[in-house]
Formats: C-alpha cells, structure tokens, sequence
C-alpha cells in the first residue's frame, strides 16, 4: 500500500452545544479514492472543513504528506495541493466557461485585473484541455449560468483541477445530477486519478456511485466514526445498516 497522503488524527469540533466531529480519524493513502459515508448531519462537511481549513479544529490534528496543516489558512493549505469542492456549484454564472476557467488558475483570484489583461497561453492551453477533459469543450464561450446543474459541476471539477491539486476533497459530487450525466461525472474523476495522480476523498449519498468509485469507505454517525472498510464490506455491515435506517 502506498503512503499516507492525509492523516486526520483525533479532530474534534463543537457548534455551540452540537458535537459535531468528535474525535475523528481516518488516514488516505496516496493515489487512493476513499469514500466519507454517513446519514445527513452525522458531521462529514464539518470534516472536510476542518480538513482544509475553514474553521479551528477544537482538537486533533491534520497532516497532509507529513506536514501539520491545522493552523494553516485555507490558502496555504491550497497551495500545498489540497482543495476541497462543494455541495452547491461555485461557478461564476456571468462569467464563460474559459473565464472561470482562467479565474481558478493559481494566483489569478489575487488580481482580478489579470481578467481584463488577458492571460498566458500557458493559463489558456491548461483550461481548455481541461474542459475538454470534462467535455465541456464545446461550451468554452457560454455564459456558466446558461449551463446545466451537472455541467456546472464538470466545470467546478475542471476549475478545481486548473490548481493541479495533489488532493481534492468532493463534497456530494453527484448530488443534483441527472443519471447519464453521473456516469460521466464517475469516468472523470475515475480518470483524473488515474492520469493525473490525484488522491481523491468523497463524500457521496448515492450508494452506487460510492461503492462503485471507492477503494475503500469511511462511515460516520452522529460526529464519530462509525466503520470502514472496503465496499463491500461496508455494505453489509449491520452499524452502518442500522446508522441509516435510524435516521431516516
Ligand atoms: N456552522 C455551524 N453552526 C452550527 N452548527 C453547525 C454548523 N455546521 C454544522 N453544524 C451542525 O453540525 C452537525 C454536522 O453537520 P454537517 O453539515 O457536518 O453534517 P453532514 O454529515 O455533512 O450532513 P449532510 O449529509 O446533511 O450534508 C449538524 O448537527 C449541523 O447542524
């Protein structure tokens, strides 16, 4: 097996009187697809939060290829090759696909003005054989908002990867998708870790698509860390079972 890329060691985290991570690890290897699991509130976003950054970790710790990231910003954290996407799209919708595309390249949120400058055809090549790569090449000049939902997804992908991530974390990537365009979605970051390396952690609902994608599975429940295990071990085990019926 190789490395460990992220190890997540003991990270509590507190809302008021909500206990909503409580005293969580797990550890990703590098070049791995693992998979975060768990009813809706059992506390995997606040995870991926506090993984890269958003707030201060109460306790525990984040290493990311052996170097502690919880005191880091979540710029710093970026820049060290881990990023994290949403479960709502984070596009700009007046902006066109390539316009996005070029915005996400690293350094370019520091100047907007670059925007107007036009930019490198470095910058330039990368973002359209990314939207290529997701299949949006057809789409460079629309206007974002005029995209679907699950195209805005492909593009929220392709502009995380203008950062050449080491790591991505995706939260619900498959959420709100139609199921053709899941299938694509699937191949995508199947092959963004194939051809680019990229160690990839998801939080996903849809059982199918996660025990189709995922090496191996994490499940959380009420902030703690319930089970993991390959998929088809997750699959029929009977905490997990039970973490799910009781909260539907
Ligand atoms: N900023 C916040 N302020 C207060 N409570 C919060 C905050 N963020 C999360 N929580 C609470 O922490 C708990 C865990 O929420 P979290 O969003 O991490 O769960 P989740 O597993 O990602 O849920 P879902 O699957 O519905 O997205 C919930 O009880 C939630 O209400």
């Amino acid at each position: 097996m190789s490395r460990v890329l992220l190890d997540v060691s003991g990270v509590s985290k507190t809302f008021g009187g909500v206990v909503a991570n409580d005293r969580v690890s797990l550890s990703v290897p590098e070049g791995a697809i693992y998979g975060l699991i768990g009813p809706n509130g059992s506390g995997k976003t606040t995870l991926f939060n506090a993984i890269v950054g958003y707030h201060p970790l109460d306790a525990g710790s984040v290493r990311f290829d052996g170097a502690e990231l919880s005191r880091l910003r979540v710029g710093d954290i970026a820049r060290r090759g881990l990023l994290r996407t949403f479960q709502q799209t984070r596009v700009y919708v007046g902006m066109d696909c390539m316009a996005n595309m070029r915005i996400s390249a690293p350094g370019a949120r520091a100047g907007l003005r670059g925007l107007f400058r036009g930019f490198d055809p470095e910058t330039d090549d990368q973002a359209g054989e990314l939207l290529e790569f997701v299949g949006l090449q057809d789409k460079r000049h629309v206007r974002a908002g005029e995209l679907s939902f699950g195209q805005q997804k492909l593009l929220e992908f392709a502009m995380a990867l203008m950062n050449r991530p080491r790591m991505l974390l995706l939260d619900e990537p498959t959420a709100g998708i139609n199921p053709t365009l899941i299938n694509g979605l699937i191949d995508r970051l199947r092959r963004a870790n194939e051809t680019f390396g990229i160690t990839l952690l998801v939080i996903e609902h849809n059982m199918r698509v996660i025990m189709n994608l995922a090496d191996h599975i994490y499940c959380l429940a009420h902030g703690r860390m319930l089970a993991d295990g390959p998929p088809e071990a997750i699959r029929g085990d009977q905490r997990v079972i039970d973490a799910y019926l009781g909260a539907a």
